[in-house]
């Protein structure tokens, strides 16, 4: 075979170390979910009213937490195996998963709800009320129960009109029923979101809410494990490049407790394997993955070197509250307290209101600060700030020592 068609097929044929490398994919449903018991429990606990008397109320369940802590996957679990049980105790019930960010607006949230419904609709004239009357007519007829998540719903509470919010979970004050057939159960990764809400939306949503915890590194060490077997091949993994990749991800040990990204981890240490036709993945293969991974951690951590002292108390204030509150944004005014706090424990005069104000908004150029506006939904609309980067242990200390730097070299 001629160049370059032999390398190609040569590398083609060279052995891998992955058995079915679909089963690191994001979309890939585990069997087992190590450490998320206590979670699918709190939820049947949750919903087994719709059991206990179908109809009589709409449960609502706020499911909060960091980026990969299980909350889809959970959800969606539980959701298939609920109603599983539930049918064979003779009551129909169906569960209807919709992203919020891929389906932005109330009309396309109804549209897919009547979608996994298998529910025609007529493409076009009807408002969202209308289909979701035309969705409650058919669960009645079918004398049928729904329990509708709506993942990522932070985004549909910062970017809807607060009358579509409004209907959409205030339903029963809407919808003339004897029935209730719809129950939620809301995804959020920022439970202040909920807290900043109108008191008549949030009495509607906030009555149960189950937080998931980022996970430690000895709960990432069985969730990988777990991939490991049903992905690689028999002994493949060393049992080090597991460790260590759980324990650079462990929220216990400083990072941020991301399970999807311990698992990419592995996939992508499998892959260097492969790539220099290594029968075994690595300790080295391992931190070659997570090096990649976090390149982009790394660059800004560059950037923070050149940022001057302000700016840097500024981020020290965001980590503060990060690590006191275990959430990710928070209201300007309070970003503003908490950096005063800052100024004064590192015995600086703070800035005055405008030149904070000026300094939050070069860190957003910079890429370091997001800025959103809170919801529609909440009271007064106020901006919300939250770091674009995990916080760690490691990363606070390094603010810490950049701040102590400046400040020794002004003495000077
Ligand atoms: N306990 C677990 N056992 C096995 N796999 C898990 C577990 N928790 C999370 N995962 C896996 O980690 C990845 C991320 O999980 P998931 O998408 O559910 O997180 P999330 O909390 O919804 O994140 P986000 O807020 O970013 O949407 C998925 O691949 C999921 O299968």
């Amino acid at each position: 075979m001629s160049y370059p068609d032999d390398i190609i097929a040569n590398s083609l044929n060279s052995p891998s170390v992955f058995k079915d490398s679909y089963k690191l994919n994001p979309d890939y449903i585990p069997e087992k979910l190590p450490h998320r018991d206590s979670k699918l429990s709190e939820l049947t606990i949750a919903f087994r009213d719709i059991v206990a008397d179908p109809g009589k109320t709409s449960v609502r369940v706020v499911i909060t937490g960091r980026t990969g802590t299980g909350k889809t996957v959970t959800s969606m679990v539980f959701g298939d195996r609920f109603s599983k049980i539930i049918r064979e105790k003779g009551i129909k019930l169906q569960y209807i998963h919709v992203n919020c960010h891929k389906q932005r607006t109330l009309y396309l949230i109804t549209q897919d709800i009547a979608e996994q419904l298998k529910l025609s609709i007529p493409p076009r004239g009807l408002s969202s009320q209308e289909v979701f009357k035309i969705i409650h007519d058919y669960l009645d007829r079918r004398n049928m129960h729904i329990i509708i998540t709506l993942d990522e719903f932070d985004y549909f509470l910062t970017t809807s009109s607060m009358e579509d919010i409004y209907f959409l979970v205030r339903l029963y004050d809407e919808l003339a029923v004897t029935l209730k057939r719809i129950s939620y159960l809301f995804i959020v990764r920022d439970i202040s979101i909920i807290s900043t809400l109108d008191k008549t939306i949030k009495d509607h949503i906030a009555r149960n809410i189950i937080e998931f915890s980022p996970y430690t590194s000895d709960e990432l060490y069985d969730i990988l494990q777990d991939r490991v077997k049903i992905a690689f091949q028999k002994n493949a993994v060393t049992d080090d490049a597991v460790r260590f990749i759980a324990d650079t991800n462990g929220f216990d040990k400083g990072g941020s407790g991301n399970a999807r990204l311990s698992i990419e981890t592995l996939e992508l240490s499998g892959k260097i394997a492969d790539s220099e036709r290594s029968p075994i993945v690595t300790l080295q293969h391992a931190k070659e993955a997570n090096s990649r991974i976090n390149q982009e951690a790394s660059l800004i951590l560059d950037e923070l070197k050149y940022l001057e002292l302000h700016s840097l108390l500024l981020v020290k204030a965001v980590i503060n509250l990060v690590k006191k509150e275990n959430r990710e944004s928070f209201p300007i005014g309070k970003v503003e307290e908490e950096y005063t706090k800052v100024c004064d424990l590192f015995r600086e005069e703070p800035r005055r209101h405008t030149q904070v104000y000026e300094y939050m908004r070069r860190l957003k150029l910079m890429g370091i600060f997001n800025t959103m506006q809170s919801g529609k939904g909440m009271r007064g609309r106020t901006t919300l700030i939250s770091l674009t980067f995990p916080v760690s242990q490691e990363l606070d200390d390094y603010i810490t020592k950049l701040i102590g730097a400046l400040k020794n070299s002004k003495q000077e």
